[in-house]
This record gives structure tokens, sequence and C-alpha cells, in this order.
């Protein structure tokens, strides 16, 4: 895992953490769609992707390098998967931290047979010579091998079989263009829908053989965050309580009781995000106040609010980052049930995302 990002080990023992956590990885390969047809929303992504497979196929070609992007959680890896399978491919699977020398990504290639699909997780995460043999590779289907060290050192043009790269990035702005420029095709990523995930869930109960109710995936999904990720993960706390208290059954009354008891609310707010939410408003009348006071007043580091906290209570408009710092809006002061002061819209219009603003 990425251990230079700050706050993931908060990260992973968080219940609503849209990054990978250890008791995930077994029941992902379980519950990842294997087909197109399988995956749940993301109609747009999914069609364009079919086209662009199934055009290769009709014409006998490799397909375009495709760069999957987006958040964590959203079925990058599975659709790379998928993309192999519908090829009937082998895949070859790496990563940008993988990748520190140029000789590594070399030696991956090399072994390159036509037809292959290598896929390249947090590619943005490359070292910037792996970058440029990449860049050559993906266009010239050529490589250049180094042979031998310092000013004796010479590089062997090595010819390999057309392929297809798969990029997945979480940040995609931080790939220089002249990488994401030799991807034919990006597929952007976005949050699911509610009746999406519910049918995510509904799917993964299925496969696990649970009695999940519809109204009880509903809440489920409601609560996840617009992530497939955090949906699953749910699931199985619920699972947890129903197999314990409610003999199996995974109802309404299961899942909201088992969520609250792992302090999930209803949008999907953890502890954390309501600590900074009352923080904000409680202690600092609804700010504008600097990130790090922020931080100090919930016990956190400033990255652990501004990396895991502050991205979903913005997506879900109760804070803003402002020029003076961070606000609160009236939504926010809502969902505490409180009322928000007079003005509390105006303070809005300083502006709504300014990342680094003040703290
Ligand atoms: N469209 C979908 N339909 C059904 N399940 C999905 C879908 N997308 C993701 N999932 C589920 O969510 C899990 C996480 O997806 P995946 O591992 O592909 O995310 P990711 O984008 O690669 O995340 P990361 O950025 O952390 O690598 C998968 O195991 C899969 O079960
Ligand atoms: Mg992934």
């Amino acid at each position: 895992m990425n251990d230079d990002e700050p706050g993931l080990s908060d990260l992973e023992e968080s219940i609503v953490a849209p990054v990978v956590g250890t008791d995930d990885r077994a029941y992902e390969a379980a519950l990842r769609p294997r087909t197109l047809e399988e995956v749940v929303g993301q109609d747009r992504v999914r069609e364009q992707l079919a086209l662009v497979l199934d055009a290769a196929t009709a014409r006998g070609s490799v397909p375009d390098h495709v760069l999957l992007s987006g958040p964590p959680g959203l079925g990058k890896t599975t659709l790379a998967m998928i993309i192999a399978n519908q090829l009937s491919a082998p895949l070859r699977i790496t990563s940008g931290p993988a990748i520190q020398h140029a000789g590594d990504l070399a030696a991956i290639l090399s072994g390159v047979m036509e037809g292959d699909v290598v896929f390249i997780d947090e590619i943005h995460r490359m070292s910037r010579p792996a970058e440029e043999l990449l860049y050559m590779a993906m266009e010239d289907f050529r490589v250049d091998v180094i042979v031998g060290k310092g000013p004796g050192a010479t590089a062997i043009p090595l010819e390999i079989p057309p392929f297809t790269v798969v990029g997945a990035t979480t940040r995609a702005g931080l790939l220089p263009s002249p990488l994401r420029d030799r991807f034919g095709f990006t597929a952007q990523l976005d949050y699911y829908e509610p009746q999406h995930l519910q049918q995510i869930v509904t799917r993964s109960a299925g496969l696990l053989a649970l009695d999940l109710t519809v109204d009880g995936a509903a809440e489920i999904a409601g609560r996840s965050r617009g992530t497939p990720r955090i949906a699953n993960r749910l699931l199985r706390r619920v699972r947890d309580y129903a197999e314990v208290r409610t003999g199996g059954v995974l109802d309404l009354a299961a899942a909201r009781t088992a969520l609250e008891l792992y302090e999930v609310d209803d949008l999907g707010l953890d502890r954390l995000d309501l600590a900074v939410l009352r923080a904000l408003c409680a202690s600092f009348g609804g700010g504008p106040v600097g990130v790090s006071t922020l931080a100090v007043a919930v016990g956190e580091e400033r990255e652990t609010v501004e990396e895991i906290a502050e991205p979903y209570l913005v997506r879900l408009g109760f804070l803003a980052r402002t020029p003076r710092g961070r606000v609160a809006t009236p939504a926010a002061w809502r969902h505490l049930g409180l009322t928000p002061p007079a003005g509390a819209e105006v303070q809005l219009s300083f502006g709504d995302d300014v990342p680094g603003a003040q703290s």
C-alpha cells in the first residue's frame, strides 16, 4: 500500500474508507463482475468500452490503450480484468510503485506477447524514466534495453508485438500529458447512483447467498457514499449483525441497527466526518476556520481531515473550502439538527473549492 500517503492507517480502519482494506481483498475477488454485462451502472463507460473492444475484435487488431480514471473503489481494477477477459487475452498486472526503474518496465514489456493486456495500476506513481520508456512502447511498440552501465552503456532497441496498456489512476491530473495522450480511450468513472449501488449489493448478496431484502439493500446503498467497495463492505457488516441477531435476515431494521452500531449515519458519514462538522458548527460558529485549527479540535492530523473527511463533506455540499478557511453550509447545520445562523448562505460567496486555501 501507499505508505507515503498521509493518514492511510486511518483510512484502512474506517468502515467508510474508499480504499481497499485487508478484509476486502478476499471478498472483492469473489464479487467482481467478470463481463461488461455484469457491470452495474457507468453506462456510458460501459458502452464506450464495449465499442472499443468490439471494433478491435472485428478488425482483428489489438484495441487502443485504455486509461481508467476515478476515485478509489469505483471499479477500475474490475474493468481492467474485464477488458482482458473480453479479449480472451492474458492480463499482466503491475503498478506504478512497482516500476521504479525503467529497467523494471523493460523487463515486463520484453516478455509481452501479441495481444496481451498490461495493467498498470496507480500509473501516476511511476518514475519519470519509466514513463518515458512507456510512451515509446505504447506508440512504437519498441523499447530500448540498456546494456551495461555508465558511459559505456548502450541502448539496444527491442521490438515488442502489439499489445494493450490499461492504466488506472485516482489522480489523472498527475499524469504528464504526453503519457495521457498516448491512451486512445480514457474512461472517467464517476460515483454511483443509489439505485445502482442497490443493484450491486443485491447482486453481491446473491453471490454470498444472503437473505437481503429490497429495503435492506436500499438502506445499505444510501450509506455507501457512491462507492461499490463501501457498499460491499457495509453489506458484510450487516451480514455479521444479521447472523448473530436476526437469524440471518438482512432487512431494513437489521441494516439500520447494524450501521448505527458501526457509526455510519444515514448519509454514510462516520464518526470523524461528524466530529469535523460538529466542531465546525458548534465550536467555530460555522467558520471560516483554518483546517489546521479544525484538525486540532477533532484531535486528528491535518492530512486526515483534509484527505479523508473533507472530500465527501465537500461532495455532499456540507463544507466549503474558501480562501478564508472552512465554512459549514446550511445543509451541514441541518444535518446535525442545528439551525444555521443568519448569514450562513452569505459566507459561501467566497468561493466553494479552493484546495490549499488558508489553513
Ligand atoms: N460497476 C460495478 N458493479 C458491480 N460491482 C462493482 C462495480 N464496480 C466495482 N465493484 C465492486 O467494488 C469492488 C472494488 O472495485 P475495484 O477494485 O475495481 O475498484 P478500483 O477502482 O480498482 O479501486 P482502487 O482505486 O482502490 O484500486 C470490486 O471488488 C467489485 O466487487
Ligand atoms: Mg484497483
